[in-house]
């Protein structure tokens, strides 16, 4: 009664790859064609394509061609999830290796004549390796969001259902998966399930991917890799909320190279960018992961950390050192140096970062006015 025509839905799977393939061929406004995934797509059309033709092919053509098809398809499927997520490269060996043990138990079986049962007992293990990996690391990621969680626990569905289908054929008798029983019913269903869900989820994940990047372009300073002038004042000002709530003290650090005009000058502007460059890096080893740093632009960076003045300074006067002893290969024989002004509170209460930023930049003048090379601070009070 719950049984399923299986011919038709294999007719299905076939058409339904075959069109989820021309439309990714047809929509090419991907930033990078997934090619990966047309051709697993291919692959899996090509392969009910012969399954459903089982009764006028012979054995090797429909079980070792078809199946293999299929196995290569799901694959390269997988891996062109695991691709988006940017996970683990190594897996591209463990998926050969799972294709290689795949097709090896297609010959095995169609070279010992195997029975029913067998051939569906390799089958269902395949899926269960071939869509574990994607199952578990999508599902139980640290980074994953909740829709990439979601299609991961699909895939954990369908693994599930693979194990209770090589249960089930170890017990039952040599019976073939074109007999529309209920467990086969389920397995042929969980794969059109598999083709519509995964499909669909595949381009929404390549358009959270595409949202991730293009939201990380707009805060990002190109040149160095840090916090731009606006994603810097947003976090900077989230940090000042969360320091008024607490009670605690923040202060603002405003760095500038010295006469980086001369540097560019003397040894040309890529030499001057790399320089940037070495500065960010350097001060970023001077702080903790909760400070904010970023380019304000040209040879100017902010820096805010909620603590008091006298650790202000100390992070500052360390700055200011390792910028010191800073070999930039590409300014050979000269030094670099940053001067630094330094604007603490006490209470962040009625200040913004705005207001806090011009007041460490009267200091940044002042350590300008002194010679440069400099840290000049001042605590403020309300
Ligand atoms: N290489 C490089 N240079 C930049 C960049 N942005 C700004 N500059 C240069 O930085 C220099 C800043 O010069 P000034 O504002 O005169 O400051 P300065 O020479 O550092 O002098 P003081 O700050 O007074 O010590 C200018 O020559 C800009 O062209 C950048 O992204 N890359």
């Amino acid at each position: 009664m719950y049984a399923i025509d299986i011919k038709t839905t294999i007719l299905l799977l076939a058409l339904g790859n075959a069109l989820i393939a021309s439309f990714f061929v047809v929509c090419r406004s991907w930033q990078e064609f997934p090619a990966r995934y047309v051709w697993g797509r291919v692959a899996q059309a090509a392969g009910w394509i012969l399954f459903f033709h089982r009764p006028v092919l012979p054995l090797f053509l429909w079980y070792v061609a078809g199946n293999g098809l299929l196995i290569v398809g799901w694959i390269l499927e997988v891996l062109a999830i695991l691709a988006i997520e940017r996970r683990n490269p190594r897996l591209e060996r463990v998926y050969v290796l799972i294709a290689v043990l795949g097709l090896g138990s297609l010959l095995l079986n169609f070279s010992l004549d195997a029975s029913y049962n067998v051939m569906n007992l390799s089958i269902s293990v395949l899926l269960v390796a071939i869509f574990c990996i994607p199952a578990y690391m999508l599902t139980f990621g640290r980074e994953s969001s909740s829709f990439t969680r979601a299609v991961g626990f699909f895939y954990l569905l369908y693994c599930l259902i693979n194990v209770v289908r090589a249960i089930y054929v170890v017990h039952t008798d040599n019976v073939s998966v074109m007999v529309g029983n209920l467990m086969h019913s389920v397995v042929f269903l969980g794969l059109f399930a598999l083709l519509i869900f995964g499909s669909v989820g595949y381009m929404l994940l390549l358009r959270e991917k595409t949202e991730l990047e293009l939201l990380h372009a707009a805060r990002t300073d190109d040149l160095t890799g840090l916090f731009n002038r606006r994603a810097f004042f947003s976090h900077a000002q989230l940090a000042m909320g969360f320091a008024s709530r607490s009670w605690s003290p923040v202060s603002f650090l405003m760095l500038d190279v010295d006469h980086f005009k001369q540097l560019n000058d003397q040894f040309g502007h890529p030499a001057g960018d790399a320089a940037l460059r070495a500065l960010a890096r350097t001060v970023e080893v001077c702080i903790r992961p909760q400070d904010v740093f970023g380019r304000l632009g040209g040879e100017e960076f902010g820096l805010l950390l909620v603590c008091p003045t006298d650790n202000a300074l100390m992070v500052a006067e360390r700055i200011r050192e390792q910028v010191e002893r800073l070999k930039v290969v590409e300014l050979p024989g000269a030094a670099m140096t940053v001067s630094i002004g330094v604007a603490s509170l006490q209470a962040v209460e009625g200040w913004d970062v705005e207001q806090l930023m011009q007041e460490a930049d009267r200091q940044l003048y002042q350590a300008k006015l002194r010679g440069r090379n400099q840290v000049v601070a001042t605590r403020l009070l309300h």
